[in-house]
């Protein structure tokens, strides 16, 4: 730019279940001083809002009727990242197990994904200084001219190991079984599956910490914006 600015960039994050799409974007972009976006947050608060209206989650044409009706706003500073559903803060109910069951149902409806998908377009456009955005078709679907999209994994017992520990001692087998079948779930959908861009870079994040996993994205952002 002619006034020496920085261009915005964009960062695709993806992955399945707890790779550690979440705790890197966020890192990241309070490092890099970028926006953040949860995908994953939209469609367990538009799963909130379903559930709540007492919208039944076995019939797509039911949820594709309404999907239009909840306003989802997400805040995306990446040190108090927020979502609201009508006004509602729903950031501790939406990672509850009732929605989490239900997210994979209600995000396969094509209806749905139209509507989360242009949000999360206008939120990366509205970025000043660029955006992480993480979820599971962000490199492939939601932002294909991403500046760097990164695809993370890790096998399902050091996924679930992670999850079990957060989630206070849960039983690690009946974990690793909820991820694998979330997972198989979010792949097999018609409509902007689970998938790893053809130009993404893949990192493989079961034998790294977190501060390595950071890092590395770090370094793979800045190495973009110095044109190598
Ligand atoms: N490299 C790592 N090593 C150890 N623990 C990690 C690593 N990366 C993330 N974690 C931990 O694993 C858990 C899951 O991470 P996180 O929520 O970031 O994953 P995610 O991919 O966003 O999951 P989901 O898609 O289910 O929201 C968190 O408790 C996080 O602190
Ligand atoms: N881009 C995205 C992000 C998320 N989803 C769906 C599928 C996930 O199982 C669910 C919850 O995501 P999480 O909070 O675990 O990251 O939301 C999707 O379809 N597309």
């Amino acid at each position: 730019m002619e006034n020496g600015a920085a261009q915005p960039v964009i960062v695709a994050i993806d992955g399945p279940s707890g790779t550690g799409k979440s705790s890197t974007s966020k890192a990241v972009a309070a490092q890099l001083g970028l926006s953040y976006l949860d995908t994953g947050a939209q469609y367990r608060a538009i799963t909130w809002w379903m559930v709540t209206n007492g919208i039944d989650i076995q019939d797509p044409s039911a949820i594709a009727a309404v999907a239009g009706k909840p306003e989802i706003v997400s805040g995306t500073d990446p040190k108090d990242p927020t979502i609201t559903v009508d006004g509602t803060d729903v950031a501790g109910p939406i990672r509850g197990q009732d929605v989490t069951s239900k997210v994979s149902a209600v995000s396969a409806v094509p209806e749905v994904r139209a509507r989360i998908t242009e949000l999360q377009r206008s939120i990366a456009a509205s970025a000043v200084t660029g955006i992480v955005v993480e979820g599971r078709d962000i490199g492939t679907t939601v932002l294909p001219d991403a500046d760097l999209k990164i695809f993370l994994t890790a096998s399902a017992e050091a996924r679930a190991a992670r999850r079990s520990g957060e989630l206070k001692g849960a039983d690690l087998h009946t974990t690793r079984e909820a991820l694998v079948q979330r997972d198989a779930a979010d792949s097999s959908r018609k409509t902007s599956p689970l998938a790893k861009a053809g130009d993404a870079v893949e990192v493989d994040t079961t034998e790294l910490t977190l501060t390595q996993v950071i890092e590395c994205v770090v370094t793979l952002v800045e190495e973009k914006r110095a044109g190598k």
